[in-house]
């Protein structure tokens, strides 16, 4: 359970912008409260009155129906626009946060944890923010109805209070009972979201595994989704027994107070007024009493989305979001001085830790990354990339330091197409210098045509015709992407990896000296050993640093 202060300030801090409409709501949903008890003390007076409904009772009977219409559809209506304004802005800031949280960051809250929240607690802030109006509206005529039933008769009211204590007590312990139970719930939720993606991404494997399949239903998702279901019956059985506890204290205490009645010679104006007005109250109590578990549901939400909040509360400084990109130029090269970076320890096992590098990349150079699994080349590239900020050292472009506030700007020097890449359907211009500031689909034809996909794919409206192609296709169309961004430094990590001897000839032997011959620096991260010579360097990592740094007469000689 995360419930901490960061969390309160974070909700307080969800909630502030709304303040206003809560407040009319709240007023609103209070008059609409206050009119229905005046309404019920009109017809207590006009069932006790000779004469009826008429005169100045009538044009007070249509007031009061008239405040009590226009207060609760006020009410009702400001809660839903709070509702959804509160839904809608929950959904912006969070993808605002997830877009400018650090990639570590990113990269240690993991997806099965991130996707629950960002649906699920969303939408049930959505349907609890609904039915808030109507709770508030019920709670107000409550505490009006309890206000009158004062008025009518205090040793009369002396006594519901003794009953409506134990009743608040019976529901108070309902609902910490009921939160606990979907906290736990929750957790198992997000199992369950880990689950459900192993049966998706890893559907292949499974249909080829039958134990695993069984484990994966049997152990894990049945095991799972009965949890889920015993601990949320639980939670709301807990609820609908104190519910039914309040029902039964409710007709007791009619009995009690005819019995105190009889005992105390009541007025039977008042008796009658009394036990009407009671009767009604038990519609605002039971609806009260209704909203309770969807309190504690949205209660346990909200502290997810607040904790989700918090975690990436501290954004990558200096992220413009809604900045032009500047045009960025490499004059000479990129440095990479005393560079370290360590990854926090898992359980068991020793950090990794980069470093410290030393490494100039000069521009119009070929550059191979290699080195053992796990040696650290794909943690070195996302240092040069500005994509972790280093530990220690500092990165240069041409002589300048670049500082946290140019990392961004930094960044748009690159294309990069990672071994885990994701490809976007569209290709969008920027202004970094490349070709792709205008005929963007016109652009793109030649490549297609070039790395051999033009027949799979085109370009209709600015986005590609169709992205369901092979692996080695899809990467072929983020070359695409790259040739058409045109920016100065182009890194691959393991891109030929996926491509069929041809073509992965074609990509050493043509591609890559045509790009470098255009001036590019380019980074490639390979394994493939028949094609070093081509490189102007080769730099091999070893347990976190460059172990070598061979230029390209050594490479040629050795190719020899
Ligand atoms: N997000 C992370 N959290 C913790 N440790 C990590 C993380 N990413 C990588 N590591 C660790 O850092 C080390 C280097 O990983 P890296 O991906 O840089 O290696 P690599 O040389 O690119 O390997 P490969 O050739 O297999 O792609 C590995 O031992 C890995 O366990």
């Amino acid at each position: 359970m995360t419930s901490s202060n960061g969390d309160a300030a974070e909700i307080r801090r969800l909630l502030k912008p709304f303040l206003p409409w809560m407040a009319l709501s709240s007023f609103t949903g209070i008059a609409a409260g206050v009119a229905t008890v005046l309404l019920l003390a009109t017809i207590n007076k006009v069932l006790n009155t000779s004469g009826g409904l008429a005169g100045g009772l009538l044009l007070t009977f249509v007031a009061l129906c008239a405040v009590s219409l226009i207060g609760r559809v006020v009410s009702d209506v400001s809660t839903n626009l709070v509702g959804q304004r509160l839904v809608s802005q929950i959904r912006k800031s969070l993808a605002q946060k997830i877009l400018s949280a650090p990639i570590d960051a990113l990269e240690r809250y993991r997806t099965h944890r991130l996707m629950p929240v960002l649906s699920q607690d969303v939408d049930m802030i959505s349907d609890v923010a609904f039915a808030f109006s109507a709770t508030l509206i019920s709670l107000a005529i409550a505490l009006g109805c309890l206000t009158y039933l004062a008025v009518l008769s205090f040793p009369l009211f002396c006594v519901l209070m003794v009953a409506l204590v134990i009743g608040i007590a019976i529901q108070v312990v309902a609902q910490t009972r009921g939160v606990a139970g979907f906290w736990k719930a929750r957790d198992y939720e997000e199992q369950l979201h880990k689950a459900y993606r192993g049966i998706s991404e890893g559907a292949k494997e499974l249909r080829m595994h039958r134990s695993r399949r069984a484990l994966v239903f049997g152990g894990q998702i049945e095991r799972i989704v009965d949890s889920i279901r015993t601990v949320n019956s639980r939670a709301i059985n807990t609820y609908v027994i104190a519910t039914a506890f309040g029902s039964a204290l409710f007709f007791l205490l009619i009995a009690l107070i005819l019995g105190w009645a009889a005992f105390r010679n009541t007025d039977p104006v008042v008796l009658s007024g009394f036990v009407l007005v009671l009767l009604f109250l038990k519609g605002p109590m039971d609806q009260i009493a209704g909203a309770l578990p969807g309190v504690g549901r949205a209660k346990v939400a909200f502290q997810r989305i607040a904790d989700l909040s918090t975690r990436f509360a501290s954004p990558e400084p200096h992220l413009h979001l809604d900045r032009a990109p500047s045009e960025v130029r490499l004059g000479s090269a990129i440095e990479l001085r005393g560079v370290r970076y360590a990854f926090d320890a898992a359980e068991g096992s020793d950090a990794f830790v980069l470093g410290p590098v030393d490494l100039r990349l000069n521009k119009g150079e070929l550059v191979f990354v290699v080195g053992d699994n796990g040696s650290g080349k794909t943690t070195m590239i996302k240092l040069l990339l500005g994509l972790y900020a280093p530990q220690g050292g500092e990165v240069f472009v041409d002589g300048k330091v670049v500082t946290p506030e140019a990392r961004d700007d930094y960044r748009q020097l690159f294309t990069t197409v990672f071994s885990d890449f994701y490809l976007f359907e569209d290709l969008v211009a920027d202004g970094s210098g490349g070709a792709s500031s205008a005929g963007l689909p016109e652009a793109a034809l030649p490549y297609l045509e070039r790395l051999e996909i033009a027949h799979k794919v085109s370009v209709k409206d600015g986005l590609f015709t169709t992205t369901d192609l092979s692996t080695g296709q899809r990467k072929r169309l983020a070359l695409v992407h790259a040739y058409l961004e045109g920016r100065p430094v182009l890194v691959f990590d393991e891109w030929a990896a996926d491509q069929d001897p041809t073509f992965r000839h074609l990509f050493y032997t043509e591609l890559l000296p045509e790009l470098r011959a255009k001036g590019h620096l380019l980074v490639v991260i390979s394994h493939d050993d028949r094609y070093f010579h081509l490189a102007d360097r080769v730099i091999t990592m070893r347990a976190g640093r460059i172990a070598e740094d061979r230029a390209r007469p050594r490479l040629e000689s050795l190719a020899a």
